[in-house]
């Protein structure tokens, strides 16, 4: 992952229009290899659970997922809902994924 500035500590007076654009490409990045990794990790739960009988859904867990994203968006003043909505996303992505493989 590149570098980035910590939240709420971007130098923007010393950034152009194109920096500013450019830090955005590389934070973008950053999300797109996160989410890759955060499937293959679902890929790896659903052979663990195909082992176990185990069913893909664990609704305690997505709780505890969606909780987790509520108290990190209120840490960094960001939107709660809007982060919810995004890991209700990612939950689903890796469902499909995990129903793919078995
Ligand atoms: O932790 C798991 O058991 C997963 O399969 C991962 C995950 C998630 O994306 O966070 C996905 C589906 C489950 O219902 C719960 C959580």
């Amino acid at each position: 992952m590149s570098e980035s500035n910590t939240p709420g500590e971007t130098p923007t007076e010393d950034m152009s229009l194109d920096d500013l654009r450019e830090e955005i490409r590389m934070i973008d990045h950053d999300i797109v290899e996160l989410i890759a990794r955060r499937t293959y990790v679902a890929d790896t739960i659903a052979q663990v659970k195909a082992e176990q009988g185990l069913p893909t859904t664990d609704e305690s867990q997505e709780q505890a997922v969606m909780d987790r994203a509520g108290a990190n968006a209120e840490k960094y003043d960001v939107e709660s809902n809007l982060v919810k909505a995004i890991f209700r996303l990612l939950i689903e992505l890796n469902k499909v994924e995990q129903r793919e493989n078995r």
